[in-house]
């Protein structure tokens, strides 16, 4: 599990390195508010991580269970890693392809008529990368979080590995390189608590 956890690390912040560039941020004072991210190995303050291991027992009847509700991820990135080959992993797709501040921010409760939610099938050696809220705030929603839900199987019982990355707690998330913020800024622990007593409505609390 450790090495596990190591090996998941260093992916995270390989990709969010690769996704900050994608971002070009320029060389001034924002540079080093994501300074942290870029340059982890050498900070003193270490990440959030977690893994989280999700055990979906079969359920004879599984139109009247739920595995896990919907919901966006806080952290930064989530890398997941399914283990069987049957779909239990959805994403609602009215939010795919959003972001840059166009579409209002993702509610996992809304009315769900137009609501479509697409399987997101385990291809083996491969995992899922989601982006979760702090990554939707530092990127002003170009990199959107995604509403997603775990449905349960018929027969089967299903596991999977949920690698959450953050930054520490006491670390300011903002929009970097964005010409109009959407978002205030606020530090982790600030956003975990609103999340805490708003749930879906964290990030549209802090919109500017
Ligand atoms: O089990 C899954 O596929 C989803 C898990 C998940 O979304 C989570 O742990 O936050
Ligand atoms: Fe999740």
């Amino acid at each position: 599990m450790e090495t596990y956890q190591k090996q998941m690390k260093s992916l995270a912040e390989q990709l969010l390195r690769i996704m900050f560039k994608y971002l070009n941020i320029p060389d001034d004072h924002q540079q080093k508010q994501i300074n942290w991210l870029i340059n982890t190995a050498n900070s003193s303050a270490p990440p959030c991580t977690a893994l989280q291991l999700n055990s979906y027992p079969s359920c004879p009847d599984p139109n009247r269970a739920m595995g896990l509700a919907p919901h966006t991820d806080t952290s930064l990135l989530t890398i997941l890693h399914q283990t069987q080959s049957d779909v239990g992993l959805q994403i609602r797709k009215d939010l795919l392809g959003g972001g840059g501040g166009t579409k209002p921010d993702p509610d996992p409760n809304l009315a769900s008529g137009a609501t479509v939610w697409v399987p997101v099938r385990p291809v083996p050696g491969a995992l899922v990368v989601n982006v979760g809220d702090l990554l939707h705030i530092m990127s002003n929603g170009r990199f959107p979080c995604v509403v997603h839900r775990a449905v349960v199987n018929q027969t089967r019982q299903r596991l999977s590995f949920a690698y959450f990355y953050s930054p520490p707690t006491d670390f300011t998330v903002a929009p970097v390189a964005a010409e109009l913020p959407l978002y205030h800024s606020v530090t982790v622990k600030e956003y975990v608590g609103i999340k805490a007593k708003n749930l879906e409505k964290a990030l549209s609390l802090i919109r500017i």
